[in-house]
């Protein structure tokens, strides 16, 4: 068995499938260094200029808007250097993704009821416990902030919140109504576990499981519609290592790329290097736009600050709403970007807007001259009217309780700036045509023998809040699929 990327999901895959000591494993990935980092302190994102944990991409936002994409490279991938907010889709979410791929309930089913034991098994909730809803007993540690320990942006942005009415939500993963709350973390005492950390360090001494960092799978060789080896470029040499099952993990970015290398995909782009035809590779993606209003802050009011507030996480509660044109989250960050991220320029501190089930789609295609070059991204962030609505409202709503909370005042001649989430989603999506889908329910390739998909590429869409806690329950499911073909 060969994991290409050990990120998010390849984390969890290596150490769920090397479970089966009869199973031998190979992991490989791209970024260096080749032992589990372990917990990384969670108010620090180590992706600014010149981090070697991160790979940056060119996208276009919008017509005429330049954005930037950041991809954690190393074990842990994008989990050991994203904000360590770790709550689950949505019911909602869940059931039309479980109607979308049509796969049959409880064998592969996708909707909530199908998925969530696998949120469960990957969890340990510090906060909930064992519940018909939660985990103790997962790998990812998953706490919130208690309001005695936020920080003073915080404790002021949920109380201004509620009293416009917006209702409480003490737990985003249960499951309830959209509201104001603290955000579950894959936090323990400050420090954010990553799936590399809370899986493979356990995993990585078991004789079946082989890591090998610092390798860059370039392509898959297929024969007779099966993928049978996978080329790598390790320590300079170019080598072919055979597997009987192939799962890739290379995130949304590098999977379709790595497809598109190894001829698979829409054939009038890749022409006669074309193999194996999915025109879906790339084609349809989704993302969670946001938009940041700049602000100065207010200077504190005697507000009793704790200890534990010295450095918080960059989110620790938020305001999210469902109902009307779209969900829409609304983010207090409780630093600056120039402060929370090493490398960068002082910033002024934000406040976000998200749109986090927007209607745009964006697209992803081959780079046009180079094929080891980085694919041509174009998000069309707001190219649908319904999403220009909901961007606009969700800016005033955010402006709104920038006021009311007192944060402090929006700085005047800067604009709201857009930007994205980097929850980059659905390049290479999960369903059961093969005309518009990559992957059959069961994250198999349709039409090649011995390939899995199983990594945020395969979501149908981006789910209406941030994609990591549903990508290790993606990867929980699927290296039960994966498993069960070995049978
Ligand atoms: C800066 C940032 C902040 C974020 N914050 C949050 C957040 O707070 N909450 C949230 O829910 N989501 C967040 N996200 C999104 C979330 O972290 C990702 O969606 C998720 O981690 C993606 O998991 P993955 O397994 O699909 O890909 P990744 O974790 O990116 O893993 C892909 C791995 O494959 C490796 N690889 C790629 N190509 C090859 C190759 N050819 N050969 C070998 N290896 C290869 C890469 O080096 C990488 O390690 C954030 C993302 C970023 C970048």
């Amino acid at each position: 068995m060969v994991i290409v990327g050990g990120g998010s999901c390849g984390s969890v895959l290596a150490a769920r499938l090397s479970e089966d000591p009869a199973c031998s494993v190979l992991l490989i990935e791209a970024g260096a260094g080749g032992a589990v980092r372990g917990p990384s302190p969670a108010h620090i994102l180590p992706i600014g200029p010149g981090s070697p944990r991160t790979r940056h991409y060119a996208t276009t936002l919008r017509r005429g808007v330049a954005g930037a994409l950041v991809r954690g490279c190393g074990l842990g991938g994008s989990g050991a250097v994203n904000g360590a907010y770790f709550v689950r889709a949505t019911p909602a979410d869940l059931d039309a993704w479980g109607s979308a791929v049509g796969g049959r309930s409880g064998r592969t089913g996708w909707s909530y009821g199908d998925t969530l034991p696998y949120f469960r098994r990957s969890e340990d909730d510090y906060d909930f416990g064992s519940s018909a809803l939660h985990g103790d007993a997962g790998p990812v540690p998953v706490s919130r902030r208690t309001a005695e320990s936020w920080s003073t942006v915080t404790a002021r942005f949920v109380a201004a919140a509620g009293a416009m009415g917006f209702h409480a939500e003490p737990d985003k993963n249960a499951g309830g109504p959209a509201g104001v709350g603290p955000v579950p973390c894959n936090i323990d005492r400050g420090m954010r576990v990553d799936p590399g950390s809370a899986y493979l360090g356990a995993a990585a001494r078991r004789p079946n499981l082989t890591v090998w960092a610092g390798t860059t799978v370039r392509a898959l060789r297929t024969a007779a519609g099966t993928v049978h080896a996978v080329e790598v470029v390790r320590d300079g040499a170019l080598l072919e290592v055979q597997a009987h099952n192939v799962v890739l993990a290379a995130g949304a970015i590098e999977t379709p790329a790595l497809l598109w290398r190894s001829g698979i995909g829409d054939p009038r782009m890749l022409g006669a290097a074309a193999v194996h035809a999915l025109p879906g590779v790339g084609r349809e993606f989704s993302d969670h736009p946001e938009i940041t209003i700049p602000y100065n802050p207010a200077p504190p009011a005697g507000e009793q600050v704790s200890e534990e507030c010295a450095a918080p996480p960059i989110l620790e509660a938020c305001l999210n709403l469902d109902s009307g044109d779209g969900a829409v989250e609304i983010r207090p960050y409780t630093a600056s970007f120039g402060d929370a991220v090493p490398g960068n320029p002082p910033m002024p501190s934000v406040l976000g807007a998200a749109l986090m089930s927007p209607w745009g789609r964006g697209r992803m295609v081959p780079h046009p001259a180079d094929p080891w070059g980085a694919p041509r991204i174009e998000h069309h962030y707001l190219s649908d009217p319904r999403d220009k609505a909901a961007a606009a409202a969700a800016v005033d709503l955010a402006r709104g309780l920038l006021d009311a909370a007192g944060l402090g005042a929006v700085i005047d001649g800067v604009p709201p700036r857009l930007g994205t989430s980097q929850h980059l989603s659905g390049t290479c999506p999960m369903g059961a045509d093969p005309g518009t889908a990559v992957v059959d329910p069961r994250c198999r390739v349709h039409g090649l023998g011995g390939l899995y998909i199983a990594d945020t590429s395969v979501f149908p869409r981006v789910p209406s809040r941030g994609p990591h806690a549903t990508a290790v329950m993606l990867a929980e499911r699927a290296a039960e699929f994966v498993a069960s073909g070995l049978r």
